[in-house]
């Protein structure tokens, strides 16, 4: 029977003919002699495996036609109204690359257009050294060490500026586009050439053999897929533009997502480098080679779980969605979900984990401690304590990353545990003072019978690990997305949740994007990735423009990652588009009149979806404000909390829900200023307990630019 294999359409075609091709298809990879289908080669062809095929009176599919092993194998270009169809297929010419071994397709009558070198983003001046140059990359290493053709390695090697090589970059899809995105972005040719996987001289020519095998390289992956069944086929020819993540993998991401691994592994990578797509593959792969296994995919946010699951659901259909936790198939669930779910699972040998955490016991570990419950207890409670110390950020720290991790039940205990990572030095008469206040916490608590967040982890943890018992592993693989926004205690919990062994954590993180988790150095819970730590450098979601201001909002101030190594940056687009506007408003109507201004022009464009356009403030406060104030104007927008965004509206919501989401245009509201409240809390703050607050909050910033696609607005109050 014929393969099929596909590749990134380059024309639009509607529903309806879209249907039609996946109809086409599915006869033409049953039989493809059938005589409906009218395969047929084309007179003139540059290329003799071109053929045409009839999807319907009007469209004809535009196809190479290569035999190997005995069997057809076609790779779709494209569809096309008939007389475009004949036109396309006279041109274009599959080949394999002679200096790489890639597969490429072009059309051989159109010439490439010249570089259209002045782009709006950059003054240049008159003479200037052109980019590759100054970064040593000569025309021998383009073209007979990567294979770049002549043509393109003389138009990017007079190009000026980033932007300029990105303009000619963007002309060609695949390989040849990311080789020149990495370099233009400082990638070193060996660089250049490990990350697409090319050998030095590659043993291939051009028969219809070779080409199949370039055909599977993995670089050539990312624009030719090979279609195994029908839900293969559906998705391919379904997924249009955004859902491309299903199918072309980059070839760092397709490593990550089948590479095994005999212990914990890891992925640090910059806003939207497809870590979450790297993520849900894996877990499909994994589940794929081991039906039966217990997967669990899970994340901070329950909101964010839930998209993982529909991304899973979009990718797979036919994944089985596990029963329950400890059940074979792949559970998705928010961590805090988990630590309930663990709790739930261990009846009543749930208070020896209790006992272990806490030393006392809880009536109601399924209740969660109310919000205000430090606030409360400092409003209840006299201590000696110095301001730097009695506030809620610095208790809730402490508690989370020292006291319940270390399961300290009592003061003794606490006299003595070791308090790494912590900024602030504490005597022993602090200490006790400090203990003073947690024990008040715990009496509030023991009357509601609740156990906090941080709590429940450590001990579902305590649970796992076999307190009053065995260990009780409940999953073969746990996948872990936004690992740098887990506290201590969930670290615990999913350390125990899998047995160590192969595959056992997958985790994906961006210390840049640390809006919750307290630092903190993963050896310390048992996980160790050394050697195992991988890096992706190319965002798919926003522009280069859009990536350099979100990239200066984070220069000056140091990232570690969850190795404590520096967090590396050196992230790149390969998209380019408008400069981020900044625009400086004076007080709150200014701000709102701009934010009416921006969103009335965008909703006038033609082609714009109102709900891929959203304004991200710092608060609930501010947002139900800007809700209220573009009424008032005359602009109506959906407020978003937790629930799922609905359509037909631009939306309002807070940088922390924006969290893992991405929009077309994006107005960022109230950057630089700070709220009086807020301003009272950071001055109480100790030295360690701001810094790491300030650090936090340029993050929330970053994670806030990086959700636009296109267009970026920033209003700043003066
Ligand atoms: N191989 C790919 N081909 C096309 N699009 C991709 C690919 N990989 C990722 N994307 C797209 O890029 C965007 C960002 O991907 P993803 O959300 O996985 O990134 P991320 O690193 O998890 O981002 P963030 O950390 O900001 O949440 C998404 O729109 C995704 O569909």
């Amino acid at each position: 029977m014929p393969t099929i294999i596909m590749t990134k359409w380059p024309t639009e075609i509607d529903g309806s003919v879209r249907s039609k091709a996946m109809s086409f298809l599915q006869k033409l990879s049953g039989d493809d002699t059938l005589p409906g289908l009218h395969v047929e080669p084309i007179a003139l062809a540059v290329d003799p495996r071109v053929r045409t095929g009839r999807v319907d009176q009007f469209w004809r599919a535009v196809m190479f036609r290569l035999d190997h092993g005995g069997e057809a194998h076609y790779v779709i270009h494209g569809v096309w109204p008939h007389d475009d169809a004949i036109e396309v297929a006279k041109k274009v010419r599959l080949t394999v690359n002679p200096i790489n071994g890639l597969p490429t397709i072009e059309s051989v009558a159109i010439p490439q257009a010249p570089p259209a070198l002045e782009t709006q983003t950059v003054a240049v001046p008159e003479v200037v050294t052109p980019l590759l140059e100054t970064l040593g990359v000569s025309r021998d290493d383009l073209v007979s060490r990567l294979g770049v053709p002549a043509e393109v390695a003389d138009q990017v090697l007079a190009a000026r500026t980033e932007d300029e090589v990105l303009t000619v970059a963007q002309r060609h899809d695949g390989w040849l586009g990311l080789m020149l995105v990495d370099l233009a972005t400082g990638d070193s040719v060996d660089d250049v050439a490990a990350k697409l996987q090319i050998e030095k001289s590659p043993e291939i020519g051009d028969d219809d053999a070779d080409v199949l095998r370039s055909l599977q390289h993995p670089a050539a992956r990312m624009q030719f897929a090979f279609i195994e069944d029908q839900d293969d086929l559906r998705r391919v020819i379904e997924s249009g533009d955004f859902g491309r993540w299903r199918v072309f993998l980059h070839p760092e991401q397709r490593r990550y997502v089948e590479a095994r691994y005999k212990g914990p592994a890891r992925v640090t990578g910059g806003a939207g480098t497809g870590k979450t797509v790297v993520v849900v593959h894996r877990a499909r792969a994994l589940h794929r080679s081991a039906p039966q296994a217990r997967i669990v995919m899970t994340t901070f946010t329950t909101n964010l779980a839930d998209s993982m699951r529909e991304s899973l659901e979009q990718l797979d259909p036919r994944a089985t969605r596990a029963a329950g936790l400890g059940k074979p198939g792949v559970h998705v669930a928010g961590v805090d979900a988990l630590a309930a779910a663990v709790l739930r699972a261990a009846g009543a040998e749930i208070n020896q984990a209790i006992d272990a955490v806490l030393g006392e016991p809880r009536t109601d570990p399924n209740q969660r401690v109310p919000n205000q419950r430090w606030h409360a207890v400092l409003g209840a409670t006299t201590t000696t304590l110095p301001e730097s110390l009695a506030n809620e950020t610095f208790l809730k720290a402490e508690y989370e990353t020292v006291v319940v991790p270390h399961r300290v039940r009592t003061e003794e205990d606490y006299l003595r545990v070791r308090r790494a990572g912590r900024g602030s030095a504490l005597d022993r008469r602090r200490r006790k003072e400090v203990w003073r206040l947690i024990e008040a916490y715990r009496a509030h608590n023991r009357v509601d019978g609740s156990l906090d967040y941080a709590e429940a982890a450590a001990i579902a943890a305590a649970w796992l690990e076999g307190a009053g018992g065995a260990a009780r592993p409940q999953a073969d693989h746990v996948l872990v997305d936004e690992g740098q926004d887990l506290g201590p205690a969930h670290w615990q919990m999913l350390r125990a949740l899998v047995a160590p062994g192969p595959d056992d954590l997958f985790i994906a993180e961006d210390s840049h994007q640390r809006i919750y988790g307290p630092r903190l150095v993963l050896s310390r819970f048992g996980i160790n990735v050394v050697g195992r730590a991988r890096r992706l450098t190319l965002n798919y979601r926003t522009t280069a423009q859009n990536l350099r201001y979100a990239m200066g909002l984070l220069s000056g101030a140091t990232y570690v990652d969850l190795d404590d190594e520096p967090e590396a940056t050196g992230y790149r687009s390969a998209r380019t588009g408008p400069k981020p506007d900044i625009r400086k408003v004076t007080g709150t109507g200014g701000e709102l009149q701009t934010i009416a201004d921006v969103l009335q022009g965008w909703l006038a464009e033609d082609g714009v979806a109102p709900e891929t356009i959203a304004v991200l403030v710092h608060d609930r406060f501010a947002r139900e404000r800007v809700v209220s104030g573009l009424a008032e104007r005359g602009v109506t927008v959906r407020g978003v909390d937790r629930e799922k965004p609905g359509p037909g509206r631009p939306l309002v919501m807070t940088m922390h829900r924006a969290k893992g989401l991405e929009f077309a245009k994006v107005v960022l509201a109230g950057v630089g200023t700070k709220s009086p409240a807020e301003k009272g809390r950071l001055a109480a703050l100790d030295d360690a307990e701001r810094e790491d607050a300030e650090l936090r909050a340029r993050s929330l910033t970053y994670v806030a630019a990086t959700r636009a696609r296109d267009e970026l607005i920033v209003v700043e109050r003066e």
